[in-house]
């Protein structure tokens, strides 16, 4: 293998959202592809694109964001950027991500996963359980409040858009008692003073491919791929690839809430999936574990098993 390696003069443009969390997982594909191929930090330049997504969720601040549009909402611009050659490589949180890239792109490579699970975040509460009759609940993820609801249908869901940061502070306003957050996302912004509890992926689980960091380049641009083989975390993309053949198969463009995980122990993997009504009233669960190998192919039937035993209704379809 015999690339051309960025340098100062030529540096390897890498594509991100602007919010904090963003440009953590960009300093640290930055920082593992300077290890891999001992490069300065200068070859490498920090590209930061604002999405539609961002600027809709600004000025619409208290607008659900599933109204204004789907997952593309914050990737389209990073990846007309891409296309164009502004940037070689764009830094995803792949739970964000739709599972099919534009014609020119691919996304395949995936670093080390963070904590998976979601955690419970209150300054008051320690657990779900712990919440008194009636205490009201802050979180826009609809896969979050349908399952929050499927345990506690007595909980008053409102609606809690904004990074991390904008989460944290309308809890600290007391707007709710409690909001959910990535474990992923606290970890890598160090926030250590946050007052958050791990939630086990047996009472939630969580998003498809959530705590991955993905990484998309043009398909034919050798050198990115070249380096980004170096960096991808194989067991990550094995797992990636069993939970996104379920996604794939449920069709992500529907709003029905969804969760799934997979999961490794030697060449055995476990995948969950859940589906649920988005006001909580129904999950169905499935729980099934196969060779590492067939873990798409358990992905994609889990999936009409999934939608076979929620039988017709139980999906709303985006229109
Ligand atoms: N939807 C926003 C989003 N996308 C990725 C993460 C966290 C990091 C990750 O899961 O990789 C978050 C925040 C959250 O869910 O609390």
């Amino acid at each position: 293998m015999k690339i051309v390696l960025p340098s100062p003069a030529s540096p390897l443009k890498i594509g991100t959202r602007g919010s904090p969390l963003a440009l953590a997982q960009a300093f640290e594909t930055r920082r593992r592809l300077g290890a891999a191929f001992d490069l300065p930090e200068d070859a490498f330049e920090i590209v930061v694109i604002s999405t539609t997504g961002d600027n809709r969720a600004m000025i619409e601040a208290d607008r659900p964001l599933k109204e204004i549009g789907n997952k593309g909402l914050f990737t389209k611009e990073i990846e007309e950027a891409m296309l164009r050659g502004d940037i070689d490589i764009a830094v995803h949180s792949t739970k964000d991500m739709p599972v099919e890239q534009p014609a020119g792109l691919v996304l395949d490579t995936f670093l080390p996963r963070e904590d998976v699970r979601d955690a419970f975040i209150s300054p008051s509460h320690s657990a779900i359980r712990d919440l008194p009759q009636g205490a009201v609940v802050g979180t826009s993820s609809l896969r979050r409040k349908a399952q929050l609801l499927n345990r506690r249908p007595d909980l008053n869901v409102v609606e809690f858009r904004g990074n991390v940061q904008t989460r944290l502070r309308k809890l600290s306003e007391g707007v709710a008692e409690c909001t959910f957050l990535a474990m992923a996302g606290i970890r890598r912004l160090n926030m250590a003073d946050v007052p958050a509890t791990a939630i086990s992926p047996d009472d939630m689980l969580p998003a498809i491919a959530q705590g991955a960091i993905g990484i998309e380049r043009r398909a034919d641009d050798t050198r990115a791929g070249d380096m980004l083989s170096a960096i991808h975390h194989a067991e990550t993309g094995l797992r990636l690839a069993a939970e996104r053949a379920l996604l794939a198969a449920l069709d992500g463009s529907c709003e029905t809430p969804i969760a799934g995980l997979a999961e490794l122990d030697g060449n055995t993997l476990r995948l969950r999936g859940e589906v649920l009504r988005p006001d909580g009233s129904e999950a169905i669960a499935l729980d099934r574990s196969g060779d590492v190998a067939d873990g798409p192919a358990l992905g994609t039937q889990m999936a009409c098993d999934l939608l076979a035993q929620a039988g017709p209704g139980f999906f709303a379809w985006r229109d």
